[in-house]
């Protein structure tokens, strides 16, 4: 199976001397084509470092990292900067839309910043996809909390990104409109293909996942196919996480 993003050994420290950090430990993974991973573990365990490693908003400290099968260490910012906004997809707690744009020119922000035309077909189809026909035209702040994730997971899909990264998408959202969003998640995975990484903290939201891997001090300590909520909690305790 392709893999689209793979880490090998990766470490990352941060600070130097006394006060440095190892927040992630020698972490090799493959995450393959058109899955859905759920990346858990107890705070501080090194989700988000592990999230901004493989999503090339950070460079680790030892390791490689490849998206694409491009090798993002040694690349300059600027090429990373090039990187990210083509080939991968960011959904975020706060959905970091622009208050001042219509929901359509937010889902196609990404497409004028790389100097993209954007895709007629494709767009409709993502709008109608996540529901949001009909709303072309509402500014972030007429819209629900659910109604904006759903804006972002669209702004997320619209340069058919290799992968889409999500750090605690559903984490500022209510249990309902949470699961609607990851319902969402999940079909985009199970419909188009598309491959999605994303750190979560709830089990129920890792339950929609085809893989689980569990992180502890910065390294990968277990991995769960087709993670069902409550073996991923049991995981979850022993590993310490709500102690
Ligand atoms: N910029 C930074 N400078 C120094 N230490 C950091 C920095 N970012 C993270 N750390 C440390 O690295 C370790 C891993 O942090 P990370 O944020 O990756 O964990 P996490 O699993 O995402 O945690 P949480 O679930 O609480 O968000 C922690 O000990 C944290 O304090």
């Amino acid at each position: 199976m392709t893999e689209v993003v793979r880490l090998n050994a990766v470490s990352k420290v941060y600070g130097k001397g006394q006060s440095a950090v190892a927040a992630l430990r020698e972490v090799s993974v493959g995450i393959p084509k058109g899955t859905f991973t759920a990346i858990m573990g107890p705070s501080g365990s090194g989700k988000s470092t592990f999230l901004q490693c493989a999503a090339g908003l950070d460079l680790p400290t030892a390791g490689s990292v490849q998206l694409g099968g491009t090798e993002l260490t040694g690349m300059t910012e600027t090429a990373l900067t090039e990187l990210r906004r083509q080939r991968v997809g960011f959904v975020f707690q706060a959905f970091n839309l622009v208050s001042s744009l219509t929901v359509i020119e937010n889902i196609t922000l990404p497409l004028r910043l790389a100097g993209v035309k954007a895709d007629g077909a494709w767009l409709a189809e993502i709008v109608r996809r996540v529901g949001l026909d009909g709303r072309a035209g509402h500014r972030p702040a007429q819209l629900s909390g659910g109604q904006q994730q759903r804006v972002a997971l669209a702004r997320a899909l619209v340069t058919r990104p290799e992968v889409v990264f999500g750090d605690e998408p559903t984490g500022a959202l209510d249990t309902m409109t949470a699961r609607e969003v990851l319902v969402l998640l999940r079909e985009v995975v199970s419909t188009l293909g598309q491959t999605v990484v994303m750190v979560t903290h709830d089990p129920v939201a890792a339950s929609y996942a085809d893989t689980a891997l569990f992180l502890a001090d910065g390294r990968i300590v277990d991995s769960m196919s087709m993670p069902a909520a409550e073996k991923v909690a049991e995981r979850m305790t022993r590993l310490g996480a709500w102690k």
